[in-house]
């Protein structure tokens, strides 16, 4: 029972041990995901950085060729193609750098016959809705793409006039009223399929300096064109980093509804489980506020989580399996002590030549018995059963025949008591007792051990009393109450057990 409890309570502390440990593995992972997204976080906070400074350092180049603008009377074709192919040179993900300057409908005839001069097919054109180029519309103002380099790719911005597709007069009008640059929504770019969108930035050049919006309109001389793809002007920001570990999104925000502009996607298809998602607006782009959403993969986590939680978990589950192994060396350490206690005790109640209760194991089991009897009100009978002449018996046959005389008198009557409650003893010497607690048939029972010892024959040449082992019982039963003792009890025994030698042995005597 206390071995069961033990080994549960073993099992308990296991299971309990096991349970800590995994929590505490739980708990390392969760740190370390914690750990990660913040991690990740910052790599997005300077990949937002990056994408905001090298959108702007590619617009500026406008301003380097509105100065050029400002800085000459006119500006020659050649001289423009020299200078952005300068610019170009060094950033070679613009799309295109291109000069509109502004004519009106009343000039457009004169301005399409000069430039036919030099271009014979020259023509202001618009983009009919199924991607062939035709002469444009009517309308009190045009402004015809006229210088852009690089010239391969963009053969067909030729002429092109650029207020007649309305995101991009949009954005034309928007520009010459506050004389600043401003970018188109995301457009499909004339040079290109649909699939290729990209934006167009509009920075006026006006003939003097005009200061409101009407004299702006007024005096505007053209627009100096910048024309960007997404993909090539974000493609140095993503080269230059780890990129294959997150999906990156950039959405025009500008209007009620997102646009797309620019996904990023990872080699990984797989989304992290986390909760880790990255939003943040970007600085505005000439009028346009475009949002970045980036969400790591689960080769980010793989690839930069460390095994520290994996090695806590195992770390404490050895320690519990050493914990363990030390209690369970431990429960059965105290398991040996306990049984060698009790063999102990046992050897110390016990006779060593008979086998059976020794006289200490007697003075407790009659202490006891009587406790009980006077708990209960019931009858404690002793018998006190001492081998006739046996002195003799050793003196005729010698010690060690009287050892196996008093081994076989202790068996038989071991043998004469049938009650699991009833006990016999040595008492000391060829002296024995037997208590019979709420025994009825005392006078049967003592009679038995009498004729057991003398049934079992065993020689006794020289005894004045007969030819075999006999012995002499005194009988004695007492029900205790305050006014009897134990003692009264041993002393009645005795004195039965002395009438009966004095009635010449081999009997039973009754107090
Ligand atoms: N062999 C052997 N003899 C023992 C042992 N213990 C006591 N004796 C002997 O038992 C004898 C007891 O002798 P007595 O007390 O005179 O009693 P008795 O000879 O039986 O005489 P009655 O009891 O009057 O019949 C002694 O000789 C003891 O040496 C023992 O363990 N082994």
């Amino acid at each position: 029972m206390i071995n069961d409890s033990k080994n549960i309570t073993l099992i308990m502390v296991a299971i309990l041990g096991a349970g800590l440990s995994i929590l505490m593995g739980l708990a390392a992972y969760q740190y370390e995901i914690n750990a990660l997204n913040l991690q990740f976080k910052n790599e997005m906070n300077e990949k937002a950085a990056s994408i905001e400074r090298e959108i702007s350092v590619k617009l500026e180049v406008l301003y380097a060729i509105k100065s050029f603008f400002n800085n000459s009377e006119f500006v020659s074709e050649v001289e423009f193609n020299h200078f952005t192919q300068a610019i170009l040179a060094r950033h070679p993900d613009i799309l295109a750098l291109e000069w509109a300057p502004k004519i009106q409908q009343d000039d457009r005839s004169t301005f399409t016959a000069e430039k036919r001069k030099l271009y014979p097919h020259f023509e202001i054109t618009q983009q009919h809705s199924q991607g062939l180029m035709l002469p444009a519309k009517r309308r009190p103002v045009h402004f015809p793409v006229v210088y852009y380099q690089p010239q391969s790719q963009n053969e067909l911005i030729f002429g092109f006039d650029l207020l007649s597709e309305p995101k991009r007069a949009k954005a034309i009008h928007s520009a010459i009223d506050t004389n600043q640059a401003k970018a188109t929504e995301l457009i499909n770019l004339i040079q290109f399929s649909a699939e290729k969108a990209g934006f167009l930035v509009f920075l006026p050049v006006y003939q003097s300096k005009p200061i409101t919006t009407e004299q702006r309109r007024q005096f505007t001389k053209g627009l100096i064109i910048g024309a960007y793809l997404f993909e090539d002007l974000l493609t140095e920001v993503f080269d230059r980093s780890n990129a294959s570990y997150y999906d990156i999104q950039i959405f025009d925000s500008t209007e009620s509804q997102d646009t797309l502009l620019f996904v990023h996607t990872t080699s990984s298809t797989i989304q992290a489980e986390t909760d880790s998602y990255f939003s943040k607006t970007l600085k505005p782009i000439h009028g346009r506020q475009w949002t970045l959403i980036a969400t790591p993969s689960e080769a980010y986590f793989e690839q930069t989580m460390s095994p520290m939680p994996y090695i806590a978990c195992v770390v404490s589950l050895l320690f519990v399996v050493l914990i363990m192994t030390f209690s369970y060396v431990l429960v059965i350490k105290n398991k040996l002590l306990e049984q060698s206690k009790l063999h102990l005790e046992a050897i110390s109640r016990t006779d060593s030549l008979t086998n059976i209760a020794n006289r200490r194991h007697f003075d407790e089991v009659i202490l006891n018995e009587w406790s009980r009897a006077r708990r209960e009100k019931t009858p404690l009978t002793l018998l006190m059963i001492d081998i006739d002449h046996f002195k003799v018996f050793n003196d005729t046959y010698g010690h060690v025949r009287g050892d196996a005389c008093l081994k076989e008198v202790a068996q038989a009557l071991n043998q004469s008591v049938t009650r699991e409650y009833d006990f016999v003893a040595r008492y000391g010497g060829e002296e024995f007792a037997i208590i019979l607690p709420l025994s009825n048939h005392v006078n049967l029972i003592a009679e038995r051990c009498r004729h057991n010892v003398e049934a079992l024959q065993i020689p006794h040449r020289n005894s004045p009393s007969g030819s075999v082992v006999t012995i002499t019982v005194g009988v004695a039963t007492l029900t205790p109450d305050a006014d009897k003792d134990l003692n009264q009890l041993i002393v009645q025994a005795d004195t039965a057990l002395y009438q009966a030698k004095e009635q010449g042995r081999n009997c039973v005597v009754f107090a």
